[in-house]
């Protein structure tokens, strides 16, 4: 059942939705509730929410056994949504007043064990990196989030598809990703042109890959010209190879064809190609 009382309920605080902060709120308690469900959250959980807006999926969360959550909120005028509710479980609740982009998340105590968020569409990709690059070393497994669901298909795109991306391939170095569920625009207010997607994200391996640098420059230089090959990127952009023989070089070894594009390569291609990297 929707939360019909919202929109009297946020009008009587005075606060409306912004839209340059991505405020498109959950009005539909079931939503919530399934996302808890998928980080089924035990005592030993540490939880941290990015945006939790007027507090509808924040409330949820409390109402697991989580033994702490964080909660980062960048808009202060949703204080008298937030605030009574959190005073309510004062002991085991941290409220960040800022900019999720700009905090440093290694230093949040006790460090989190899972991360739940509806997260402004703008700033997805970014935070998402954060989180691995910031969180997972610090013992962070799982991501539920709330995303758009173009996005949430790139993240999960398979080797050979044009959807392939540096942090889709990142995420599956380190773990898994899927679509828990698909949701409608109706489940929102005021209800985004877009559909979304519920996507959980599990960290079981490689954990400080995200913040090695020579990673994320591989990536970034394998996919910084998409209609290129492979080699030419490695052998043209930026200083990875002296030229195109040493690329096509590197590839022939790997059994990779010279002609091969960024998109086209597996989670071990990938592997391979780091470890070579790494040593020149
Ligand atoms: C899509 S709304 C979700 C609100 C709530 N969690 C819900 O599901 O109803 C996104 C929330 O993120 C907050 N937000 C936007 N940009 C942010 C940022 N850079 N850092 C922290 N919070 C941000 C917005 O103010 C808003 O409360």
């Amino acid at each position: 059942m929707r939360d019909r009382s919202f929109r009297q309920t946020e009008k009587g605080k005075g606060h409306g939705p912004k839209k340059s902060l991505g405020q498109n709120f959950l009005i539909d308690p079931n939503i919530t509730r399934c996302m808890v469900d998928y980080a089924q959250i035990s005592e030993r959980d540490v939880v941290l929410e990015i945006g939790p807006g007027r507090g509808m999926l924040t409330r949820e969360i409390l109402n697991s056994p989580c033994s702490f959550l964080h909660i980062i909120e960048i808009d202060k005028t949703l204080a008298p949504f937030l605030e009574p509710l959190l005073k309510r479980h004062e002991t085991r609740t941290s409220l960040i007043w800022a900019d999720v982009l700009t905090v440093n998340l290694k230093e949040l105590s006790p460090s989190p064990t899972k991360v739940l968020a509806n997260i402004p569409y703008n700033i997805t990709t970014p935070l998402i990196w954060q989180i691995l690059e910031h969180l997972a070393p610090m013992g962070t497994k799982e991501l539920v989030l709330m995303l758009q669901l173009d996005l949430a298909e790139r993240l999960c795109a398979k080797p050979g598809t044009k959807d392939r991306s540096p942090l889709g391939i990142t995420i599956e170095r380190m773990g898994q990703v899927q679509i828990a569920k698909k949701v409608p625009p109706s489940v929102f207010w005021p209800a985004p042109k877009v559909e979304s997607a519920i996507v959980q994200i599990l960290l079981d391996k490689n954990y400080d890959l995200a913040s090695k640098r020579p990673w994320r420059r591989l990536l970034k230089v394998a996919f910084a010209r998409r209609r290129k090959t492979l080699m030419n990127n490695l052998a043209c952009v930026y200083d990875f190879f002296k030229d195109r023989e040493q690329a096509y070089g590197l590839l022939k070894e790997l059994g990779l064809s010279p002609t091969v594009r960024a998109e086209e390569l597996n989670a071990d291609d990938w592997q391979r190609l780091y470890e070579h990297i790494l040593t020149l």
